[in-house]
């Protein structure tokens, strides 16, 4: 992966211009880019996340930890536009969002590689690189894709993530998983993502599937992105993290940096999630016993 360079231009056209601030106005000075603020969201009248905050800032890796049915995918899901909040906000660069579709969190410059790596299998690899923003040439009604400018464009893309000299011409199903994991990235850094977020399959990995993951983790947070890590091995996540959320029960159960916890303190952390959650739980409802 090169340097913070935006994997932009392809000759021959113009740039795709970054995302926009939401409402169009400028980021707030220091603010992270991304920021849950007390995110509740419920199924039923059972809340899978109940009052979840966490911040996110540029070149940093935040880990977001928990055991199953932590509420680990819902917060994927609220931050990637799959799923909307019922309370609390969700700010970009500062600034409120609600996003309804998938598509207004890109725009937004959040890009998020899912546990499955979904590609369109009989696509070619760079149909799926451009899907749907394909450069085109001529004016309408004779637009239409400019087939050599986009393959040049997805194969350097490619190239610059450590794929030099791909077939952008195979299908998306002959890529394996490693070369999966750097499309989707070669596509966030290409369409101007800000965030990278990476859920780790949930399915137990090999050392080398574990091996891609942190090297596309750490690719991303070396190209400036916010990364949130979604993950539930802590022996891994503090190999890149700088911050670790523990959700436990639907809620922050733990928020930490690296200087305030080793490998050996998050994995019992983890493993001891849900006493930790009912515990804070209950002393947020008790009244402070040092105070009269
Ligand atoms: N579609 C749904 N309908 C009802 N409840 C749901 C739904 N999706 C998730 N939940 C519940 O919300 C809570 C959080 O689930 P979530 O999938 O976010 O946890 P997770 O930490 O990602 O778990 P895993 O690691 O197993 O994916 C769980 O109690 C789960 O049962």
């Amino acid at each position: 992966m090169t340097g913070p360079e935006r994997v932009g231009a392809v000759e021959g056209q113009e740039p795709l211009p970054f995302p926009d601030s939401p409402g169009g106005l400028p980021p707030v000075p220091g603010a992270p880019v991304l920021e849950l603020r007390g995110v509740t969201v419920r199924y039923g009248s059972v809340p899978a996340l109940d009052r979840v905050s966490l911040r996110m800032h540029p070149g940093t890796v935040t880990c977001l930890l928990g055991e199953n049915g932590a509420g680990k995918s819902t917060v994927v899901q609220v931050v990637s536009g799959v799923r909307r909040h019922d309370e609390g906000e969700l700010l970009v660069d500062g600034r409120p969002v609600r996003f309804r579709r998938p598509r207004q969190a890109r725009s937004r410059g959040i890009a998020t590689i899912w546990q499955d790596l979904a590609v369109i299998p009989l696509m070619t690899v760079w149909r799926n690189f451009w899907l749907g923003d394909e450069p085109t040439r001529g004016i309408w009604p004779f637009r239409r894709i400019d087939v050599d400018v986009a393959r040049d464009g997805a194969a350097r893309a490619l190239a610059r993530v450590g794929l030099p000299g791909l077939n952008v011409n195979q299908p998306a199903a002959s890529l394996a998983p490693g070369q999966r994991h750097s499309l989707a990235v070669a596509r966030a850094l290409h369409f101007g993502a800000k965030v990278l977020v990476v859920d780790e399959p949930a399915a137990p990995l090999t050392v080398a599937q574990h091996a891609l993951v942190l090297r596309t983790v750490v690719g991303a947070r070396d190209a400036g992105l916010a990364v949130l890590f979604v993950t539930s091995t802590p022996a891994y996540a503090h190999l890149v993290g700088d911050r670790f959320v523990l959700l436990a029960g639907g809620r922050v159960a733990a928020d930490l940096t690296r200087e305030d916890v080793d490998v050996d303190g998050l994995t019992r952390l983890v493993s001891g999630g849900e006493a930790l959650a009912t515990l804070t739980a209950e002393l947020r409802r008790r009244p402070d016993p040092l105070v009269t």
